[in-house]
């Protein structure tokens, strides 16, 4: 079977604090594989060594076949979780920077229509809602029609309407036969999406399966991973 990312006892450090802990974890072509942990499981940190962004301090990982590096950003698309751009950066002038980046590239009008954003073409970034940045991340990642597709909690933020339509676009990424690493917190979003989930804690993988291997992933998600901290209940006076 042709793997996307084989990833096999990484260990990243930051300091005192080990992110990934003897991490194994292989990753599909053709799949959506979701990573589901709690905060600070390293799932970003996984994430950042595959596309190359961090280097392990130990372990060995292949993504796309090859060492993760600047020659990967061709084939690899990258929706972060902090994602930024200058506020007054216009849609339209954003994709053309980014199209400026690559050898090749997809239409970029095609892309503003595909994602529904021809109507805020015009706009300035920090004019934009939520959704709106969301969409215009995936259209930057998917820009220079990559192989892989990171997704770094896609949805969080959303309105119920706007992830719906993020599902959507997930689903045709797939059809369309990209490889996607969804990372979430969404118990709902990993079993509407993904075809394999690795639940992630501490820097170790604890379960990787097909997600309807689990028998219900959000009990399957607590057995592994505990009921974690309890917050305080607030008083609804
Ligand atoms: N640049 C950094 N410097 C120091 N510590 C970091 C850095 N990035 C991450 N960490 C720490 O490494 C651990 C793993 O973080 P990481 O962001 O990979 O987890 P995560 O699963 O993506 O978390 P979240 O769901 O909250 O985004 C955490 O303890 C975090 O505080």
């Amino acid at each position: 079977m042709e793997l996307a990312i084989e990833a096999t006892d990484l260990v990243k450090r930051y300091g005192a604090t080990v992110a990934l802990d003897g991490l194994t974890l292989s990753v599909r072509r053709g799949e959506v594989l979701g990573l589901l942990g709690p905060n600070g499981a390293g799932k970003s940190t996984f994430v950042e060594c595959a596309v190359g962004l961090r280097t392990p301090d130990a372990g060995t990982i292949r993504t796309l076949g090859m060492q993760p590096g600047r020659e990967l950003c061709t084939r690899v698309g990258v929706q972060l979780q902090h994602a930024t751009l200058p506020d007054r950066l216009r849609v339209g002038e954003a994709l053309e920077l980014f199209a400026a980046l690559y050898p090749r590239t997809a239409d970029p009008r095609a892309l503003l229509a595909r994602w529904g954003l021809e109507r805020v073409r015009e706009q300035p970034f920090g004019k934009l809602s939520g959704g709106e940045r969301q969409r215009l991340f995936l259209a930057l990642a998917l820009l220079h029609e990559p192989e892989l597709v990171v997704l770094d909690e896609l949805t969080t933020g959303l309105d119920p309407e706007a992830r719906r339509s993020a599902w959507a676009l997930v689903r045709a990424l797939r059809s369309e036969g990209l490889t996607v690493v969804l990372v979430t917190h969404d118990v709902a979003e990993a079993e509407a999406l993904c075809d394999r989930v690795a639940i992630i804690n501490r820097g170790q993988v604890l379960a990787c399966a097909p997600t309807d291997e689990f028998g219900g992933l959000e009990t399957a998600y607590f057995s592994f991973v505990g009921e974690g901290e309890a917050w305080p209940v607030l008083s609804a006076r």
